[in-house]
């Protein structure tokens, strides 16, 4: 059971019942003062509630009935429903939530590393708290701004000053972001990111297309040392243990999830991809996910004051 923290966090949206391009059958009928109640019960927009082991959770949604759930720890994304009401996400049932390890499924952080490399696996950032930074109502949609910045934890592992910034767009039938990284050091630094996504999945019935022609780095057998080699099929299917970079992914990419699901990941800016399942070194879940990442893998180098930003989107095709 969750506890509601906070009010002044709350942000109550006003569901507009004239938006044409707004799908009627999800529309409030009657009028504004008529909405504001409904809304007021129903507490749409932006509340900041206790989560799992007390870590405190932005629970963002729509008047038309979407969702989504984000834990300030790691600014880790941990439940999204769009129209269906399915979640589309998947937490491992390794997850733990102590604010100490990573939250293990729906959609962590890799940064400043996405790894094997120095640092720890996919870096500091999934290992952090962020701070809300901000939350607004655009036109009936939640958004929320997640901020992490450098401190004697994160310098002690990569000397540098930054700021991430991680925006969160809950629209009625679609979720997007946008991840920015700003130097604020007075000297360059350089790293790998990627939103390591776990979707929910029935893994013999999942299927990513989109990634032929792309050049591939394959991490099966060796992580450390990927084989190099090139996407030739329309298709991609998960018979058995997946661990693949692609580079120079498209900016769309379908993915069905053998749930009756087919979901179109559209970015701008994530120049690569990753697919991994892991078989049977996960043997109690692996067939119930898929992780289809959106990865920046070369690095990026940011003098002071410069920023590296990029998008994404997922909606039903
Ligand atoms: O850190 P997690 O969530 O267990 O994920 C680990 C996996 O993350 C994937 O992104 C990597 O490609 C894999 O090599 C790695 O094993």
């Amino acid at each position: 059971m969750t506890a509601c923290i906070p009010v002044a966090f709350t942000v109550v949206l006003i569901p507009s019942s004239s938006n044409p391009s707004l799908p009627r059958r999800r529309r409030f009928a009657g009028n504004v003062t008529a909405a504001m109640s409904q809304t007021k019960d129903a507490s749409f927009g932006v509340k900041v509630v206790e989560g799992n082991g007390g870590l405190p959770k932005v629970c963002l949604s729509t008047a038309y009935g979407s969702e989504a759930e984000i834990y300030l720890f790691g600014a880790c994304l941990t439940s999204l429903k769009l129209e269906n009401g399915k979640d589309l996400l998947f937490i491992r049932p390794d997850a733990v939530f102590n604010g100490k390890k990573p939250i293990s499924g729906g959609i962590p952080h890799c940064f400043p590393q996405f790894g094997p490399g120095p640092m720890q696996q996919h870096g500091f950032a999934r290992n952090m708290e962020w701070s809300l930074k901000d939350s607004q109502n655009n036109e009936g949609e939640p958004v929320v701004t997640l901020e992490l910045k450098d401190d004697p934890y994160t310098r002690s592992m990569w000397d540098f000053s930054f700021q991430a910034l991680y925006k969160v767009t809950l629209h009625s039938e679609s979720f997007s972001t946008a991840l920015s990284i700003t130097n604020t050091d007075k000297k360059p630094f350089s790293f790998t990111t990627a939103l390591h996504t776990y979707f929910s999945a029935s893994i013999s019935g999942v299927t990513v297309k989109g990634l032929k022609g792309c050049k591939t780095l394959n991490k099966d057998p060796d992580p450390a040392n990927p084989i190099e080699g090139k996407e030739e099929r329309d298709v991609v299917t998960f018979p058995g243990f997946v661990d693949c970079i692609y580079l120079g992914a498209p900016n769309e990419l379908q993915l069905e999830n053998g749930l009756g699901d087919t979901l179109t990941i559209r970015n701008t800016n994530w120049p690569d991809a990753v697919l991994w399942n892991p078989h049977t070194q996960m043997e109690s879940c692996c067939r119930d996910f898929v992780c289809v990442e959106n990865a920046q893998i070369g690095r990026v180098q940011l003098k002071p004051d410069q920023a590296w930003v990029a998008e994404q989107n997922i909606s039903f095709t």
